[in-house]
């Protein structure tokens, strides 16, 4: 009778959180077929764009112009010019149909602002580079080029010439699947436009009706925020670079078969929670989130706020790392930099917990790569993990359970209470708090004990109404 009624009580919660998981999914589908596809499936809008865009549904052969930093303000200067190339190239590849055709590594010794990038040497031998390898496009790999720089940069080269904003924004377009990632890169998309034609009334509207949809977008979010907060169950946002893992982690620790990692930049635009379960039977949702990456503006990034807020909003952050990337230095540095630009709080920042992820993949020798004080300053709260193997998934989830205790205000109670009693009912209804724990005492087995999990604020309220419990109480860690 009593692990009836502890099992029917946990299945009450997890059924509302199944519930709370698959609404939110749901509300976005709901939201995608009533508002947006006449905005978003706007086929006028769409040829203008892919013709501004130089999109072909024949993608491009492209020559990738890798600039070789000197000046910080326009790039990472701890990396090295062949890690970057390597980056660029996996973005390129990542868009369907696009090839990498040729590439090189140009030194810009200016700060990045002439017409031409370069001087009249390497313009010559860029040009030259391209016809050779019959390229239809050129990548140049700094974060955003002005409009004097694409324009010029394409006469001389004749073909049509991308920075990293529009070429990830093309990966967005690409990758975005529901109406809330589809609505969020279409706004990010209008700047770009607008900069390639000037035609303000266009777009002033376009803008206009997709802000307004944002705004419901986010007044929908706020709802099922609402709706978080009324069952009061802690949230951990799982953030990183791309492709070092989030998706892999949150599959490794809830089973939630529906998540497909994918080896693949920016795989998930669409930021969803997935319910999980401690080991002390706190019921969590994990936040799955779009991935960061280096020198792109913020304002692509900041597209995607309405939906990063669920992230922001989370009780507790993992940042996941991908220890086997060669530059995940700089891949840390720029999440938390990305994390500061997106103003999480700094208490959040320092209660995160630091996942360096695919451990499997260093060979024996790699073991010294002990990240350096000065590379990755410590918080303490750093572990390496493989979601492949599952080596470090336990250590995690303790620190997990222990940090996740005080982020989301949770104390435990462990009461001595008579089986089937008043106090044994009120316990074990599953409206005040989570059994960790319940054994029968040893003393005399009429007794039950019950380790509880409250929320602070549940249980200010259970204390007032129930004031006769606390001669009941053997601990509590308050
Ligand atoms: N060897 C190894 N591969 C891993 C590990 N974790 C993830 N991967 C692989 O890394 C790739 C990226 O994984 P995802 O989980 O999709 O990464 P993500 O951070 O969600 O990526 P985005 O959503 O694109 O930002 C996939 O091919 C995974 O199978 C690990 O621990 N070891
Ligand atoms: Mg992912």
């Amino acid at each position: 009778m009593l692990f009836k009624q502890v099992f029917k009580h946990l299945s009450c919660i997890k059924s509302s959180i199944r519930t709370f998981s698959r609404t939110s999914r749901l509300y976005t589908k709901e939201f995608t077929d009533r508002h947006l596809q006449s905005l978003i499936n706007d086929n006028e809008f769409t040829s203008m764009s892919s013709a501004l865009l130089h999109i072909r549904s024949t993608g491009h052969r492209v020559f990738i112009i890798q600039p070789s930093m000197k000046f910080k303000a326009r790039g990472r200067q701890s990396t090295t010019a062949q890690l970057q190339l390597s980056e660029s190239i996996s973005l390129i590849e990542t868009l369907d149909k696009w090839r990498v055709v040729g590439h090189g590594i140009y030194t810009l010794k200016t700060s990045g602002t002439q017409r031409y990038l370069y001087g009249k040497g390497n313009v010559e031998k860029i040009a030259e580079e391209i016809h050779e390898c019959q390229a239809t496009a050129a990548f140049v790999s700094i974060d955003r080029l002005s409009l004097v720089q694409i324009d010029g940069l394409a006469e001389k080269f004749c073909v049509p010439i991308y920075d990293r904003y529009s070429i990830v924004l093309q990966i967005f377009k690409n990758h975005a699947q529901s109406g809330a990632a589809k609505l969020q890169v279409a706004l990010a998309e209008i700047p770009l436009l607008r900069y390639r034609k000037n035609d303000s009334e266009l777009f002033k509207d376009r803008e206009r009706n997709l802000r307004a949809e944002v705004a419901k977008l986010e007044q929908h979010r706020k709802l099922i925020k609402r709706r978080r907060l009324s069952i009061d169950i802690p949230t951990v946002a799982v953030v990183g670079y791309t492709n070092s893992g989030k998706t892999s982690l949150i599959k490794a620790l809830t089973k939630d078969a529906s998540l497909q990692p994918k080896n693949q930049l920016f795989a998930t635009l669409d930021v969803t929670t997935h319910a999980g379960v401690l080991p002390n039977a706190l019921n969590l949702l994990y936040v799955d989130t779009v991935g960061f990456i280096a020198d792109i503006p913020t304002t692509l990034i900041e597209a995607f706020r309405a939906t990063l807020n669920d992230a922001i909003d989370a009780h507790l952050l993992i940042h996941v790392c991908d220890i086997s990337h060669p530059d995940y230095i700089v891949q840390h540095k720029t999440v938390m930099q990305t994390l500061r630009e997106l103003n999480i709080p700094s208490s959040k920042l320092d209660s995160m917990i630091t996942v360096f992820n695919k451990y499997d993949l260093l060979d024996q020798e790699d073991d010294d790569k002990v990240i350096s004080e000065q590379a990755i300053p410590d918080n303490n709260n750093r572990l390496y993990i493989s979601c492949k193997t599952g080596q470090g998934l336990d250590q995690l989830i303790d620190v997990l359970e222990k940090r996740l205790m005080i982020a989301s205000d949770r104390v435990t109670c462990e009461y001595r209470v008579l089986q089937g009693g008043q106090l044994y009912q009120v316990l074990t209804n599953g409206n005040q708090c989570t059994i960790e724990n319940m054994i029968v005492d040893e003393d005399d087995p009429q007794f039950i004990r019950l380790k509880c999990l409250f929320s602070k604020a549940t249980y200010a309220k259970f204390q007032a109404h129930y004031s006769g419990a606390s001669k009941y109480l053997i601990s509590n860690d308050s």
